[in-house]
């Protein structure tokens, strides 16, 4: 292995050992806490334009599962403190390094994980460049920023995903980046499930004769969806609707609504969050650098809020008969609390077919 160093935007210089492949890159650098789900984190989407960090210390173990991924890969680097280069699983398929080589990732290992993460938690994320010499001039690395993230994630096609057994709804998902599990798990509750682009017009989408709307999921900054923000004001509230992460922020960006920048987000999989008005706490998992004001928004109620920093996790559109949510209930690696939230989707479908008098 060849010596590497990651490089912060402010100067400060980790040296490593370099894997997956032999490249230098630029990128936002973020972390994520997850034990496990790297499979998951290295194929979500959202992760576009960023350098991920573990901050558990040991990854790889169980190798790579091609069907455990949610998307393609989108991250600009990888940062570990060590290594599994003899992974152990009875679903692995090949190693993580041969992954990052094949997706043309570079990564770094061996680098004080800790350190690093403690820097970002006290000065917030920041750029940062994996790279074998160390620059001399950091402008580069400093004027680095996420730009065009939707439009170079969602398909260009659409597509078409029957239900897992009789077929009872048809939704239409607008993919901003989406994870593969949403659609699983629309399939999963008798759903047939068109993805769209999501470049798709207010239009489009309605020309299906939808049963319901699900967002995704998706990279970037959500207010930089100037088009997708005015497609949701327009077929909102037309037939129920359901929005995951990014979805939940641009329906609410689409409300007139702001969103605004985390420190450092919420990545991983054990943030918890409440419910507004009642007294569970879900575990969930949540990938998502900015957040929604929800004070700005008028025509809707907060639902849930994270348990650790009191930052908006859920909205309802009672008006609309729409929610949406920060956090993701259809997360692979787990946790499966906040599953039901797709059960709530199906009932508002159910509900909707009904006063419809059937919606064929
Ligand atoms: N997972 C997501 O949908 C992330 C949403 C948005 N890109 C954010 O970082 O906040």
């Amino acid at each position: 292995m060849e010596k590497a160093y990651l490089v912060l935007q402010d100067g400060q210089v980790f040296e490593g050992l370099s894997f997956g492949a032999s490249i230098e890159t630029v990128g936002e650098l973020v972390f994520t806490t997850g034990m496990c789900g790297y499979i998951e984190t290295l194929t979500d989407p959202s992760y576009y334009g960023q350098i991920v960090m573990q901050t558990y210390p040991l990854m790889g173990n169980y190798g790579i599962i091609e069907e455990d991924f949610e998307g393609a890969c989108c991250v600009k680097g990888y940062v570990v403190r060590e290594l599994c280069d003899t992974p152990s699983n009875f679903r692995c398929e090949y190693d993580l390094n041969t992954y990052l080589i094949q997706q043309n990732i570079p990564g770094i290992c061996g680098v004080d994980t800790r350190a690093l993460t403690r820097i970002i938690r006290e000065h917030g994320v920041m750029n940062a460049t994996i790279c074998k010499e160390i620059p001399a001039d950091l402008t580069v690395v400093k004027q680095y920023a996420i730009v065009g993230a939707v439009d170079a994630v969602t398909c260009t096609q659409s597509s078409i995903h029957g239900a897992v057994g009789e077929s009872k709804y048809r939704v239409a998902l607008l993919d901003y980046g989406a994870k593969a599990n949403i659609i699983r798990e629309l399939q999963l509750r008798g759903c047939d499930v068109t993805v769209l682009s999501g470049k798709a017009s207010a239009e489009e989408v309605l020309a299906l004769n939808p049963d319901g709307i699900m967002l995704s999921n998706g990279p970037g900054d959500p207010a930089e969806n100037v088009y997708q923000i005015a497609q949701i004001a327009k077929f909102m509230g037309k037939v129920p609707m359901f929005g995951i992460c990014l979805g939940h922020q641009l329906t609410a960006l689409a409300m007139g609504g702001k969103t605004y920048k985390l420190k450092y987000g919420h990545r991983g999989v054990n943030q918890p969050v409440k419910e507004v008005s009642g007294l569970r706490t879900f575990i969930t998992s949540q990938n998502h650098g900015y957040a929604v004001d929800d004070s700005s928004i008028t025509r809707g109620v907060s639902s849930y809020v994270n348990a650790n920093d009191l930052t908006c996790e859920g909205m309802d559109y009672p008006a609309d008969n729409a929610f949406t949510v920060q956090f993701h209930p259809e997360a692979c690696t787990g946790p499966k609390d906040t599953s039901f939230l797709f059960e709530r989707f199906v009932s508002n479908m159910e509900q909707y077919k009904t006063n419809m008098g059937g919606n064929q």
